[in-house]
């Protein structure tokens, strides 16, 4: 499973969970403007925005998972199975295979607005990278500044919803998630009242009884509601390292810890990784699971106007100060 989520604060962030039992040997990949983008159905594009985010670079190909552009739009895969429905070529439209999907809107579009201007005349086609690597079945996440959006691809093509949590699971569809959040219009982080009933004494014994009834678990609609909560209620702060701790302490709240969630082929699930972008300032930080300590990669320190690909190792073992 995975959680996105975005962050209005001094500056706008955005990121997620990566939670998966394999690695694909992804690294932090800078796509400089005139790498050359070829497509499977469509034109190359050889000169585009530069992006960064995560990615399993194969074939000088980088196949990302999530990533920002140097305009601030945003996108992240999280996983959609049984409900992601890839379809047949279709002439007359942009015929896009999933795995070229950030690339194709990161590339092209600079806000929310152009992106959905794009999607109205694009598909995503049942066309794999390879052999090897099948079809990933994905609903996406777009943001800038401004607004938020959920694709979802679906048997009469793309679905397009406004988000106005800023967040993504998984399943079920994203429609869903919403319906569900009205569940908890109750929850409140102030201490609450005796709404319980006036003939019977109660009163608040501890911290954070106004959150009890906000669900726990890691399942999807779980996840979504914790985030969704945590999010809305934590506080802005004043400087860049407070805000990007903010932003991990959110996703934290809705990570896996390696054991507690086994998958049908009894693999265990955890947070591979967790990424916050500063959308504005162009920084990918990131942190692993077994690595706490937060690693940022700048855009703006490469050179945007090249055309090779820049892939940044993650930092996997554990970094920790000793103090004497
Ligand atoms: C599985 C990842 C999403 C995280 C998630 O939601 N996990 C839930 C797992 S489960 O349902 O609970 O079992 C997705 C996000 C991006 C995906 C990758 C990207 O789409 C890029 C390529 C695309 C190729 O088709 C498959 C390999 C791949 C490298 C994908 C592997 C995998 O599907 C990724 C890593």
């Amino acid at each position: 499973m995975c959680t996105a989520v975005t962050y209005e604060g001094m500056n706008f962030y955005f990121g997620r969970n990566l939670d998966l039992d394999v690695s694909f040997n992804e690294k932090v990949t800078i796509t400089p403007r005139q790498f050359e983008f070829r497509f499977r159905n469509e034109a190359a594009i050889k000169s585009h925005w530069a992006m960064i985010g995560m990615a399993a670079v194969i074939d000088n190909y980088p196949l990302y998972y999530d990533a920002m552009n140097e305009k601030g739009l945003c996108m992240a895969g999280l996983n959609f199975p049984g409900n992601a429905c890839y379809l047949s070529r279709k002439e007359g439209m942009e015929n896009i295979a999933p795995f070229e999907f950030i690339p194709f809107i990161l590339g092209n579009c600079s806000s929310v607005e152009e992106a959905v201007a794009v999607l109205k005349n694009t598909i995503l086609i049942n066309e794999p990278f390879n052999d090897l690597l099948p079809l990933a079945p994905l609903h996406w996440i777009i943001s800038d500044q401004k607004r938020s959006i959920v694709v979802e691809p679906m048997s009469h093509g793309l679905k397009i919803f406004d988000n106005p949590v800023g967040v993504l699971t998984n399943n079920p569809t994203f429609d869903y998630h919403l319906t569900n959040l009205n569940n908890y219009l109750n929850l409140t982080s102030a201490p609450p009242n005796n709404r319980f009933s006036g003939k019977v004494d109660l009163s608040v014994s501890s911290i954070g009884m106004g959150s009890i009834g906000l669900p726990g678990d890691l399942s999807s609609p779980s996840r979504f509601v914790r985030a969704a909560f945590t999010k809305a209620n934590a506080t802005e702060e004043t400087d860049e390292g407070s805000e990007v701790a903010q932003f991990f302490h959110i996703l934290d709240a809705v990570a896996f810890t390696k054991g507690c969630a086994v998958n049908e082929d009894g693999r265990e699930e955890l947070t591979i990784y967790s990424a916050c972008m500063n959308t504005q300032k162009g920084i990918y930080y990131y942190k692993t699971y077994s690595n706490n300590q937060i690693s940022a990669v700048y855009l703006n320190r490469a050179d945007l106007d090249g055309s090779k690909l820049e892939t940044f190792e993650l930092i996997t073992s554990q970094q920790i100060r000793d103090i004497n």
